[in-house]
């Protein structure tokens, strides 16, 4: 569960007195999520998450992700916008801890999304993409390229605990990735883990985007990619062109892709197969039972490194042509 930090009604109490929201009716803790401490927060006005950021999370990364939301809510993106105190800030400190407070957001995430939900996250993502321009704060991926070798030097000595031959595999693709990763490709504000956790429904219809704590400056196409990795696998692991091609004609209807980025497709979905393969087999072999640290499972993303192994053309993801 994700309450890493908890607070006292007292302490909450003096916290929100910092802001035009009303008096505390009810809070507690929300179970989900992996990074921070979340509540939901019910006052005499409204409802509100208040995050209160852990240690993964970088302080001065605050001020670009709370920034990008209101950005990206002036221009028509629904997303949680932080709400600020009558001194004009957005982020405090509650429990020692930086903290904020955003719009709740109304929906669900689905736990089986269907080739409808795929098509919605292709335009809201491309829609997002074209909005983030001229967001004037910048952040590098902290999870880019030259940052996978040292996380897997980390685990690397135990990858063979987890499946024999996970390490010669990573070890492979890691190096053709150096060689051959595209460094040309239109860049701007991407999201970075756009998985169906962080998407809301309501109905068929998206609802908005949520957790924005990844969020940065790279290529746009690879948010592409993150995405077919999350949406596009059905649970045995088999990709579904079906939900490859909802996903990635939606996005080109509204930011058609280059043919650079078309290309690029099969290599950036190897890379993010392998960013989050990497970041997931880390916490497996590092996390000491008992700990609150969500542990997912490495081995999917195994599976999706070697399905985009064997791509050669994009259309092969379903992208018309
Ligand atoms: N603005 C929001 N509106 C409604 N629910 C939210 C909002 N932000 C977070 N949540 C809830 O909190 C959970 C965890 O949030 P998330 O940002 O994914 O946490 P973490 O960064 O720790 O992974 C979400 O699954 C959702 O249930
Ligand atoms: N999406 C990542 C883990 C990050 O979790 P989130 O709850 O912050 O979205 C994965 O699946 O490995």
């Amino acid at each position: 569960m994700a309450v890493y930090t908890d607070i006292s009604e007292a302490e909450l109490g003096a916290f929100l007195a910092q802001y035009d929201v009303g008096d505390l009716q009810s809070y507690r803790g929300i179970a989900e999520g992996v990074e921070n401490s979340n509540f939901m927060v019910h006052t005499t006005t409204d409802q509100y998450i208040l995050t209160l950021y852990e240690k993964r999370v970088n302080a001065d990364d605050l001020p670009f992700f709370l920034g990008l939301m209101e950005h990206l809510a002036e221009r028509g993106i629904s997303c949680p916008v932080p709400v600020h105190r009558r001194d004009g800030a957005a982020l405090g400190t509650l429990a020692g801890r930086p903290a904020a407070m955003v719009t709740f957001l109304e929906g669900i995430w689905l736990r089986r999304p269907q080739v409808t939900h795929c098509a919605e996250v292709g335009r809201a993502l491309a829609e997002m993409h074209l909005a983030g321009e001229g967001f004037a704060l910048t952040r590098r991926n902290g999870l880019a390229l030259a940052d996978w070798r040292p996380l897997w030097e980390k685990s690397r000595s135990h990858a063979a605990d987890v499946e024999a031959a996970l390490e010669e595999e990573t070890e492979s693709l890691l190096g053709r990735l150096e060689v051959e990763w595209p460094r040309d490709l239109p860049q701007g504000v991407i999201h970075a883990d756009l998985f169906p956790d962080n998407v809301f429904f309501l109905g068929d219809r998206l609802s908005g985007f949520i957790d924005f704590y990844f969020a940065c400056n790279d290529t746009l196409a690879y948010d592409i990619a993150v995405c077919l990795n999350a949406w596009c696998f059905e649970r045995d692991r088999a990709f579904n062109v079906t939900k490859g091609r909802a996903l990635l004609n939606a996005y080109n209807a509204v930011r058609p892709l280059s043919d650079a980025e078309t290309a690029a497709l099969p290599i950036l979905s190897a890379g993010a197969a392998l960013r989050f393969m990497l970041t997931r087999l880390y916490d497996w072999v590092m996390t000491p039972e008992g700990s609150l640290v969500v542990k997912k499972d490495p081995m999917e993303y195994v599976a999706k490194m070697r399905f985009h192994r064997e791509i050669r053309a994009a259309t092969e993801y379903g992208l018309d042509r």
